[in-house]
């Protein structure tokens, strides 16, 4: 398939501030759909990279194109009804209600009211915020997670192809972060949305992007997937910068499939009940920690830790979708060891 053109293209962006050079010579294009996870140190310019793509800040050289249109010709109000923007620190008017802050950007465009109350309640009821408790409500009296995903419906208001995101989650806990962070991954109105994300968080980094552009000092290190970067490190830099996270990132981006397709023994679905171990199917796609996850759950449940839990997983052979693979813990962890080592060795 020829590949379509860009949503977003950045072509040799620098900016310095006095003598210090913020970002530099950095270059990417993104397609539809794509989410860039922009990734580095405190201080290596992501946040800066970032405002460049929405003329926050202006580069000293360099350009950026949105759907073919650089967009220094794009008038304001195109821009804002092309980039949805979302801050760390959320930053909601004050006196204004949930319902009036999400309604910001429709309003700015002019767009018909009706439309938007529609609109703001669509958004609230999708983000969890009941639109009959939540909208009349004003921001000092929500949670630090409400206000957040308030700041999303905002971005996502006049529904912008293109959503930039600014460390999103930094100011939640572990716990809320992690929890709104699987929401938002799961949220069907951003399944489409082209959109670039700054975090310093390595893991966030690996559970959201489809591509990762790591900096240090303004500088590009790598661009890849994330598996790219972890298995094919272009420099000491990158190696160094995952080294104290490389198992669990690896347990991350690894699937079912990548370790185990080798295995040639199986069954048939159907011949399964006879077995009594018919709840006990994954699919071949889930990741390896979350494959771990399901061997606790059921060894837990089971109360019975002398015996090997066995899981069925569907859809290693392409040939016959019903065909279910046994697998135990300790062939698990043996089989992925090995992928690891073959991957390392490449
Ligand atoms: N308006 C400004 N004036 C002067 N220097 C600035 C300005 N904005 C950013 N900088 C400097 O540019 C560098 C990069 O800042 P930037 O906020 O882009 O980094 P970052 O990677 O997003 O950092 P963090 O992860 O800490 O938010 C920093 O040294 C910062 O002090």
């Amino acid at each position: 398939m020829a590949p379509t053109s860009p949503v977003i293209e950045v072509r040799n962006l620098t900016r310095s501030y006095g003598a210090q050079p913020v970002v530099q010579d950095v270059s990417f294009a993104l397609q539809a759909g794509e989410t860039l996870v922009l990734l580095g140190p405190s201080g290596c310019g992501k946040t800066t990279l970032l405002r460049m793509l929405n003329r926050l800040v202006e580069p000293d050289t360099g350009t950026v194109h949105v759907n073919g249109q650089d967009v220094r010709q794009l008038p304001p109000e195109q821009l804002r009804r092309r980039i949805g923007y979302v801050i760390q620190q959320v930053g909601l008017l004050p006196h204004y209600t949930v319902a009036e802050n999400v309604a910001i950007v429709p309003r700015l465009l002019k767009a018909d009211e009706a439309q938007i109350t529609r609109r703001t309640e669509e958004l609230l009821t999708r983000l969890h915020l009941p639109p009959a408790r939540f909208a009349g409500q004003y921001p000092h009296q929500l949670s630090g997670g409400q206000q957040q995903r308030v700041g999303l419906a905002r971005a996502l208001a006049a529904d912008p192809p293109i959503i930039l995101l600014d460390e999103p989650f930094g100011a939640l806990d572990p716990i809320t972060r992690s929890s709104i962070r699987r929401e938002f991954r799961e949220l069907p109105e951003l399944r489409q949305k082209t959109m670039v994300l700054v975090t310093h968080d390595v893991q966030e980094a690996f559970e959201l992007a489809d591509r990762i552009l790591l900096l240090n000092h303004g500088q590009p290190q790598q661009l890849g997937t994330p598996r790219e970067l972890l298995f094919h490190p272009a420099n000491s830099f990158v190696r160094e910068f995952f080294a104290a996270d490389y198992l669990s990132l690896q347990l991350r981006v690894l699937r079912l499939h990548d370790v185990l397709s080798h295995q040639a023994s199986g069954i048939e679905k159907h011949s399964l009940n006879s077995l009594k171990s018919d709840s006990n199917i994954i699919p071949h796609t889930v990741s390896i920690q979350d494959a771990l996850q399901y061997f606790s759950s059921i060894s837990a449940s089971s109360g019975t830790p002398s015996t090997p839990s066995i899981i069925w997983v569907q859809g290693l052979d392409s040939a016959n979708p019903d065909r279910l693979v046994p697998l135990t813990y300790p062939a698990l962890m043996g089989a992925f060891a090995q992928t690891v080592q073959q991957l390392q060795t490449v």
